[in-house]
């Protein structure tokens, strides 16, 4: 059976419902190009550099215009749409906010959500510094989903750091894993392609990863850049896609026949094995 994938590759603001017509767009190109999926990346609706201005425009799950209006789309256009993420408001007492990806079915549906497990909490370079656990609170829950097409593994962003994740995703029959992306430039020069490989490889799943790129102005006059470089992997690692810096759309076709090839060839998955906690000697 084949999917055809496409990937958006945003540059998304501070401002909500300014990034909004652009999403749209960008998903009704990927249907009008024959998509049966559309996937965008982490923080679709809103990529911040402080947390005031994160309180200023986000909103809770119930009331966020982002997500209302591509469940609306996806079922005009009758297309599954993997929302990366959305940062949206949780009502907790320390007022932090969730991370959280959504699978939308192509009747509007929520189908999933994942909140993100991992935060990024990391000095990048002398000048460059994360603290996502400040405004963000981890989910604490893995999520496989199936489709028509496959059974989806859900990911994001640094999660991509922790391969047990990845394989309890495989182990529970995901067949396409999900990583959608803010990555820093520093670290996705260094990284992203690597770890993307790896994780594709050592669990015989395509990978799709769909980025956030380029320089992100807010509104408070800061900066933040992102890497870029939406990638799909086939499950023997090959690169199916690479969309460099510019924002857009790009289609990919994926064999999910590959998946069991790839199995069969190195069955790695079927020969884990438990085992007891390193000894120190
Ligand atoms: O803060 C937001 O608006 C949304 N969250 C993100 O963009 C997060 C935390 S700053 N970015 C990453 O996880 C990058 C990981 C990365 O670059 C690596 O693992 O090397």
């Amino acid at each position: 059976m084949t999917l055809r994938a496409a990937l958006l590759q945003l540059c998304s603001s501070d401002d909500p419902a300014a990034n909004l017509p652009n999403t749209i767009a960008l998903l009704r190109q990927a249907q009008a190009d024959g998509a049966q999926i559309a996937l965008t990346p982490e923080v679709t609706n809103c990529v911040s550099t402080s947390r005031a201005g994160q309180n200023a425009v986000l909103q809770t799950e119930e009331d966020d215009q982002t997500l209302a209006a591509i469940r609306t789309l996806a079922a005009e256009l009758g297309l599954w749409v993997l929302i990366g993420s959305l940062a949206l408001k949780t009502g907790d007492a320390d007022g932090r906010f969730a991370n959280r990806c959504f699978l939308i079915g192509p009747d509007g549906a929520i189908t999933a959500r994942y909140d993100k497990i991992h935060m990024f909490d990391v000095q990048v370079s002398e000048t460059e510094t994360y603290h996502e656990s400040a405004a963000f609170r981890p989910g604490d829950r893995a999520v496989v989903v199936d489709t028509p097409f496959a059974r989806l593994g859900l990911s994001i962003c640094y999660d991509l750091r922790f391969p047990m994740l990845y394989r309890s995703l495989a182990q529970a029959g995901a067949e396409v894993i999900c990583v959608p992306a803010a990555f820093s430039p520093v670290t996705g020069a260094a990284h992203w392609l690597s770890l993307l490989r790896a994780r594709a490889i050592e669990n015989g799943a395509f990978v799709l990863a769909p980025a956030q790129t380029g320089l992100h102005k807010a509104r408070d006059g800061r900066e933040r850049r992102t890497h870029g470089h939406g990638m799909v992997i086939a499950p023997w690692g090959e690169v199916l896609l690479d969309m460099g810096r510019d924002p857009g759309v790009a289609l990919v076709d994926l064999d999910l026949a590959r998946v069991q090839d790839a199995r069969a060839r190195v069955p790695s998955l079927e020969h884990d094995r438990d085992f007891l906690p390193p000894e120190v000697s």
